[in-house]
Parts: C-alpha cells; sequence; structure tokens
C-alpha cells in the first residue's frame, strides 16, 4: 500500500508573529509560517520583540475545511481545547505546553517595577496560568504532563537567572522539542504495534480489517497518531487490507476526522455507525481492534473515547484482540485502577441538539476499558499485557 502522509496536515505549529506581516505584505495569508519547529531566532522590527504564534488545526471544521486558528493569546489556546478545535491526548499535550509559552510571552511584555521583582512575580502568575490551563478538561493526562513539563522548564530558566522573556524564549524551544519528539514517539507505537499485527496476518494469509474507534490519528497527536501510526507502520508492511472506523457519536471524531485522514493518507476506509461493530464482528469481518487511550492507569486500565468500553466487550466476545496504543505520557500511575481516571461530561448539546422539555441528558466523554479486556498496550517503549 503507497501511503500519502505528506498529505497529512502538522495538527499543531509555532510561528512568529511577523511570518504574518510578510505573509500580508506579500497577499499570503495562508502561508504555512516558518514550519512548525525550527523558526530561528527571534525577529524585532522597530524595537518590538516578536511573539510566536502557536497555530492549530480547527478540527471543529473538519472535514468541510481545512483551516487553523493562529493565535498569541493563551485563553484562545485553552478555548481551543475545550471546544474541540484541537483535541487527542498528545495534541492536548502539546497545546497544553505551547499555552504555558503564550502566556510566558504575555507576562515577560508585561513586566514589574523592579527587575528584582519581576522574576518572582513572573512565576507565580506563570503558575497561575498554567492551572487554568490545566484544568481545561480533566481525562487525558497527557495536558498536564505538557503543562508540568513547561512549568518544570520555566522553573529550571529562572532558577539559572534567566528574564522572564529568556524564560519565555526556552518554553517556545521546548514547545518545539515536543513537537518533534511527540512525533517520534508516535513512530515508534507504531513500529511496535505492528508487530503482534504481522503473525496475525501470517495465519489468514492476508492483510488485516482493523476497527477503530474515535480519532487516535496524526489529527490527535503532533503528526502520525497512535493508533493510527499503529496502522500506518502496519499498512506500510503490507498487513492491513482497510481500516473500519466507527462513528463515534456524539461528536463523530470517525465520522469527520479519522476516515478524512485515511483517506488522505491512503489507506482504504469504511465508515460505520457505532451500533454496526457488533454484527461486522459477528460474521468475521473485524481481524483486529486498535484505539488509543487518554490515560492508563497502573493496572492498565485505559480510558479512552466512550464506547470504546462497548467494543472491547465485543472483541472480547468474539475473540478478536484487542489493542490499546499510547504515549507512556498517558500513563499515569497515580490512578491505581481506572476507577480513579475523572471523566469528562460535556455539554447536552452534543447528544441533543435541541432541548426536549422534561429530557435529561447524560455526556460522559470517556469511558473505562479494564485491563483484563485489553489484548495489549502498545507505547513507544514496547508491547505491555496488563492483563495476563
Ligand atoms: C491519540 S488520541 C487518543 C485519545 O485521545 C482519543 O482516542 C480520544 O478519545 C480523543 O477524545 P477527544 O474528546 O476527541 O479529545
Amino acid at each position: 500500500m503507497n501511503l500519502h502522509l505528506e498529505n497529512l496536515p502538522r495538527t499543531i505549529s509555532v510561528h512568529w508573529a511577523v511570518d504574518n506581516l510578510a505573509d500580508a505584505a506579500n497577499g499570503d495569508a495562508a502561508r504555512a509560517g516558518c514550519g512548525g519547529v525550527s523558526c530561528g531566532d527571534a525577529v524585532v522590527d522597530a524595537g518590538v520583540p516578536a511573539v510566536p504564534q502557536v497555530a492549530m488545526i480547527d478540527q471543529r471544521a473538519l472535514p468541510s475545511e481545512l483551516v487553523e486558528i493562529r493565535t498569541s493569546d493563551w485563553r484562545q489556546v485553552v478555548d481551543a481545547v475545550k471546544t474541540l478545535a484541537v483535541r487527542g491526548a498528545p495534541a492536548i499535550g502539546v497545546a497544553g505546553a505551547a499555552a504555558v509559552m503564550l502566556a510566558a510571552y504575555e507576562l515577560a511584555e508585561r513586566g514589574a517595577p523592579a527587575a528584582s521583582t519581576a522574576a518572582a512575580l513572573f512565576a507565580v502568575r506563570l503558575r497561575e496560568a498554567a492551572r487554568v490551563i490545566a484544568e481545561a478538561r480533566p481525562t487525558a493526562v497527557n495536558l498536564s504532563w505538557g503543562v508540568n513539563r513547561a512549568i518544570q522548564v520555566a522553573a529550571g530558566a529562572l532558577k539559572a537567572g534567566k528574564t522572564p522573556r529568556q524564560t519565555a524564549e526556552a518554553l517556545r524551544e521546548l514547545t518545539g522539542d515536543l513537537i518533534v519528539e511527540d512525533e517520534a514517539i508516535n513512530r515508534a507505537v507504531g513500529a511496535h504495534g505492528a508487530a503482534p499485527l504481522a503473525p496475525i496476518a501470517a495465519a489468514k494469509e492476508r492483510p488485516l480489517t482493523i476497527l477503530t474507534h474515535c480519532n487516535a490519528g496524526s489529527l490527535a497527536t503532533a503528526f502520525y497518531g497512535t493508533a493510527l501510526g499503529v496502522v500506518y507502520a502496519a499498512a506500510e508492511q503490507g498487513l492491513v487490507e482497510r481500516v473500519y472506523a466507527d462513528e463515534t457519536r456524539p461528536v463523530g471524531q470517525g465520522a469527520r476526522l479519522t476516515v478524512w485522514e485515511l483517506s488522505r493518507a491512503g489507506v482504504p476506509a469504511t465508515l460505520i455507525c457505532d451500533n454496526m461493530a457488533a454484527s461486522l464482528m459477528a460474521a468475521g469481518r473485524i481481524d483486529a481492534v486498535v484505539v488509543g487511550a487518554d490515560r492508563i492507569a497502573a493496572n492498565g486500565d485505559a480510558a479512552n473515547k466512550i464506547g470504546t468500553l462497548g467494543v472491547a466487550v465485543l472483541a472480547h466476545h468474539f475473540g478478536v484482540p484487542f489493542y490499546v496504543a499510547a504515549p507512556e505520557s498517558t500513563r499515569d500511575n497515580a490512578c491505581a485502577t481506572g476507577a480513579d481516571i475523572p471523566i469528562e461530561e460535556r455539554d447536552a448539546a452534543e447528544v441533543l441538539a435541541h432541548p426536549i422539555e422534561g429530557v435529561e441528558v447524560f455526556n460522559p466523554a470517556f469511558d473505562v476499558t479494564p485491563a483484563a479486556l485489553i489484548t495489549a498496550i502498545i507505547t513507544e517503549k514496547g508491547v505491555w499485557h496488563p492483563g495476563s
């Protein structure tokens, strides 16, 4: 299978605001700036220091439109996370660090009456912003992981005597590093995940049909994806015939994002409604399930998009292997079991667009699959069998 990963957009990137000015002058508002990771040195124009912008693919507009949000305001990044413009555990981890970076630039510009108090005040205010950013969504531990990475870098820079502005620069470097790191991790997850699929395909003497739920693809990460990273790595080895994507009610990440991404990447995809997976498995049409995760407890219980648990129960019933693919940053040993994982409840309007008097809506965004139903958890470090 010929993959076309070059057709997939970079989910999140960092640019200098001056790129936009140059682009506007050239009449090219859509130019991709410095490409996200290596922006070079800050450009100072007439004494005004450049402020970076964070660019995020607006996933609410897909598949109709491929547009990005660009902002230098950390509050807008928080809003993008809350409204699912940027979503998926690893992607919101990077967005969290990027938001702390923007807060740092804003606070550095604001300054303080005396240089001696500037750094202390900056540190306090940055932590306040970091708390707000980390609370944007509760379930994916990657968000607070990304925010904590940023806070650690800021603390280290300030301890080393850096100014707030220099600290903000260090956070810009961190954000670029996290974007590069995330792709490398996902490619390692993909390679590890393809390994257990190879003997299944060999036993069946044909490439496999894989079911996935939600979008744990390139769009849910900086690039490449976790569950779909496994698909891409396996496809490159000729192990994949087709991916079945659950629609993923109520927000439709499968219907709007996964099949869009797969078709752009050149992987044959079939969209099904969530309630069709059982009959497909009963008919022997699914060889393996691969999903992502938002938080994995110490015992291997894994939280992922609502509906994943149902797929896992079905897979267990029909003897279909069920894999969870995620970076190590999704593991949270502070949660002993899945019962400790906070589950986000979202707005009723996602389920019921037009309220009906007297009808309540319950809209948990995630559920927890017990380790016993998971054939293996795949991370960048390798394959883990929590249930055995
Ligand atoms: C690699 S992403 C893994 C998970 O974050 C993904 O499967 C998922 O549940 C995303 O939920 P979302 O609410 O769209 O952020």
